[in-house]
């Protein structure tokens, strides 16, 4: 685990190469300078930089389709980038190739308001989007801490702190338009559909979301849009233990509660947001709520589960109802790695995923804050628990291997814990490089044959993005 990075060139990226590229996206659209490889051989995670051989930007998807049929024709590994902040390697060029970055493709071509639907680009952002609705009364409620880029976001089947009321980008993309391997162009749910519902075939759709840039580069999506709500409140409260906090949101939700948002912070994540994006709370296990809805509806649903805190040990609410209290306190929230880095000077976050059924997640999450006391190590932990889903950041530096080795154990067996409790290793931010060989005890050897099977079906030369998924 070194920041190295190879510098020797593919043998198949030759300067007749290069030219053909040039020729299709235009000379200013690529680079083999070192600076610009570099920076995209690597996302935000630790995993030490691969830089490709060549990078070109794409303005079209003409442009992506002749790219990938020239890769494909000289076998030439193919990876596409969209914002660089995936947190599994995604992005690193561990064979080398061409890294094709889709971010200049920001058009955001259609909204239907009263269908509730918006047709974006692959290089269109979270927050593009977001300010460009904000006159239109809808929203977009996926939100990774990151202004990742909505194409990336369907290819990681990202999600964040509103998933536990609007769902991940499984549930909120209708259509998808990809550039398979061979330069194809295909529209998952067939050209210009963008039903609520559908029975017709297999869902494409969701083969490309969670793909990794495995099968294809995904040149449009097709979004869900929700309305913003009447009234929002936030409100944070803090816990004896633990314990004692995912135990209120299991019974938060058992109780039929519409929670916009539930998120857990342990006690060392509340002290580094408090440092890093000067909040006030006291340092203990916490939970920040957020609640959707009309107004008089709200007033009911904020007094159950203010009781419910209160059976747990829980302390008074703290309410953030004005819009720039609320602000802030969602902004400490989205930039948490930040803060848990800032822990450590000069780290970079080693980050797990787990996700489990809700009522095995007080276990998985004790178990966890168990190793992590054993193990010495800082280990801030932070879930999107109403989906049962949480993380540890691990503040780590390249050169301290002790520690890399501990907080590499931690996370191993987390991820063999949430399997054995029917969960999965990974809620949100993918397999990348790093949990390949947890998928294969996840899904099962004859379950990874046939997805094998499927990349094999629409990449036979295995130019896109390899050794990411599967070994
Ligand atoms: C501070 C912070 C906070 C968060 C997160 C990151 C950071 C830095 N993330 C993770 C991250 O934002 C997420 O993985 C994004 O969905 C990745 O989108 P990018 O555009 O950056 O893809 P990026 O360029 O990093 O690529 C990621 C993967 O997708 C592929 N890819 C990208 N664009 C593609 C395209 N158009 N077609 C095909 N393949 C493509 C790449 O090849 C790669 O394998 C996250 N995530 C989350 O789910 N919940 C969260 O709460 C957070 N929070
Ligand atoms: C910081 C990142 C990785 C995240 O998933 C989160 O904040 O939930
Ligand atoms: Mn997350």
């Amino acid at each position: 685990m070194t920041c190295q990075s190879k510098v020797a060139v593919s043998p198949k990226v030759t300067s007749s190469f290069v030219q053909d590229v040039q020729a299709i996206v235009g000379k200013s659209n690529v680079s083999t300078a070192d600076a610009v490889r570099q920076q995209h051989g690597h996302d935000e995670s630790y995993h030490s930089t691969e830089p490709p051989d060549i990078v070109a930007f794409a303005e079209s998807v003409d442009h992506v389709s002749q790219v990938a049929r020239l890769c494909n024709y000289h076998g030439v590994p193919l990876i596409p980038f969209g914002s660089g902040t995936g947190l599994e390697g995604g992005v690193n060029a561990v064979q080398g190739g061409l890294c094709l970055d889709v971010s200049k493709m920001k058009n955001i071509l259609s909204v239907n308001a009263e269908d509730f639907d918006c047709s974006v680009e692959s290089g269109v952002t979270r927050v593009q989007l977001n300010n460009y609705l904000r006159d239109t009364g809808l929203w977009f409620p996926i939100d990774p801490g990151a202004d990742a880029s909505l194409c990336g976001m369907c290819a990681t089947s990202a999600s964040g702190t509103n998933a536990v009321r609007y769902g991940t980008m499984r549930e909120n993309v209708m259509n998808l338009e990809v550039v398979l391997a061979d330069g194809r162009v295909i529209n998952t749910a067939g050209a210009g559909r963008r039903t609520k519902k559908t029975s017709a075939g297999y869902n494409l759709t969701n083969l490309f979301v969670g793909s990794e840039g495995t099968l294809g580069i995904i040149t449009k999506a097709t979004l869900r849009l929700q309305g913003i709500p009447e009234a929002t409140i936030s409100a944070t409260c803090h816990f004896p233990d633990v314990q004692s906090a995912v135990d209120t949101t299991v019974q938060v939700l058992q109780c039929g509660i519409p929670m916009a948002r539930i998120e857990f912070l342990d006690e060392v994540s509340i002290d580094a947001c408090n440092k890093f994006s000067h909040l006030d709370l006291k340092v203990a296990p916490s939970l920040f709520f957020e609640f959707h809805g009309a107004e008089a509806g709200l007033e009911n649903q904020t007094k159950v589960v203010a009781e419910l805190v209160k059976m747990n040990g829980g302390s008074e609410f703290r309410w953030a109802t004005d819009v720039d209290e609320r602000n802030h306190l969602w902004k400490a929230r989205h930039e948490i790695l930040w803060a848990c880095m800032a822990l450590k000077p000069g780290s970079k976050p080693y980050s797990t995923d787990v996700c489990v059924p809700i009522s095995n997640l007080p276990q998985v999450v004790v178990r966890t804050k168990q190793m992590i006391t054993e193990a010495g190590i800082i280990g801030p932990m932070v879930g999107h628990v109403g989906d049962g889903n949480f993380h540890v950041f691990f503040p780590v530096h390249y050169d301290d291997h002790v520690t890399l080795k501990k907080v590499h154990d931690v996370s191993h067996k987390m991820s063999l814990i949430a399997l054995e409790l029917n969960g999965t290793c990974t809620g949100e931010h993918g397999i990348g490089i790093g949990k390949r060989d947890l998928l294969v005890q996840e899904i099962g050897a004859e379950g990874l044959a046939v997805m094998r099977q499927l990349k094999d079906t629409l990449d036979p030369k295995g130019i896109m993005n390899p050794g990411k998924v599967f070994f």
